[in-house]
């Protein structure tokens, strides 16, 4: 297929650095951090890394929905609502927290576990919404190989390649694996934001003339209607492409609470305060794996 009408640039490169977070364990912040506070509709993304005992142990969340895929080893996820599981290696959480949601993340096995957490916001008319996980095992998770090219499908479609995920703010987010010479043309919707963050190897992003980047670096695209990246070194590149419909709305966020004005706020500090208003079971839930 020919070149895009106007392909994506690439506009801002942020390197991110090891942070502390949750108790003990140590988060790569991208978007979320002082210099890139929201990107609509995108709020966090961590790339983080954990080791028992460390981990996140009881938090709330309110008003946008948490992606949680695991890179290496698990993490075990447990709610006041009694959700429990284990996200494996490859596996996917997407978990909806809507009105509200009381859970820990904790390692699951010994050594190291990584993975990626975005957390992406919802509307206002959805913020309140009965929270909902949609969970999606490795081996189920929409895969695509062509010219030296894998695809890993969390969201949208690539490749030919649909995800069953259901994305309540339009989201696409594909997790790309480029052999030596490879050249990708990836379509991502006119009016969405996206970005590029890399895993592994490094990458040349939007023009075939600009540098190569590596692993850590977010890449801020610009406007246009599709991204172009090629794989020039001996080694594999693993990115994430991530794009969404911006919500165009206020944000007043205050830790894992993500609302639209100060007032909804207040009224969410005050439910959890109080457990009103779906926060009645943090009353008298405790995660087991507390530490
Ligand atoms: N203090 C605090 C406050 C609010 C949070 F949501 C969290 C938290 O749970 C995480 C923040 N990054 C993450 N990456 C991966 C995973 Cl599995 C969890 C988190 C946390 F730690
Ligand atoms: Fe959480």
């Amino acid at each position: 297929s020919g070149a895009f009408e106007e392909p994506r640039m690439v506009v801002r490169k942020f390197l991110a650095r090891p942070q502390l977070e949750g108790v003990g364990a140590v988060v790569r912040r991208s978007i979320g951090r002082f210099e890139l506070r929201y990107f609509d509709p995108f709020l966090v993304l961590d790339e983080f890394s954990v080791t028992a005992p460390a981990g996140f142990p009881d938090h709330p969340h309110r008003g946008f929905e948490t992606v949680t895929y695991m890179l290496q080893g698990a993490v075990t996820h447990e709610d006041f609502e009694g959700h429990k599981g284990t996200i494996g290696p490859g596996d996917l959480q997407w978990m909806t927290a809507g009105r509200g949601i009381l859970h820990s993340e904790m390692p699951a096995a010994q050594g190291t576990q990584k993975g990626l957490q975005l957390w992406i916001n919802l509307s206002s008319k959805q913020k309140m919404i009965e929270p909902r996980y949609q969970e999606i095992s490795s081996k189920d998770i929409a895969e695509a190989t062509e010219d030296g090219i894998k695809v890993r499908v969390i969201a949208g479609e690539a490749l030919g390649t649909k995800s069953p995920v259901y994305t309540r703010t339009p989201t696409m987010y594909l997790d790309f694996t480029l052999k030596p010479g490879a050249h990708l043309r990836q379509p991502i919707p006119m009016s969405w934001n996206a970005f590029v963050y890399v895993l592994e190897g490094e990458g040349v992003f939007g023009s075939s003339k600009s540098s190569p980047v590596t692993a850590h670096n977010l890449l801020l695209l610009g406007s246009g209607d599709g991204l172009e990246a090629w794989n020039k070194s001996s080694k594999l590149l693993r990115f994430i492409l991530v794009g969404g419909q911006p919500l165009g709305e206020p944000l007043v966020q205050f830790g894992p609470f993500v609302m639209n004005t100060q007032e909804e706020i207040d009224q969410t500090i005050d439910d959890f305060e109080n457990f009103t208003n779906g926060f009645e079971k943090a009353r008298h839930w405790r995660s087991e794996a507390a530490i």
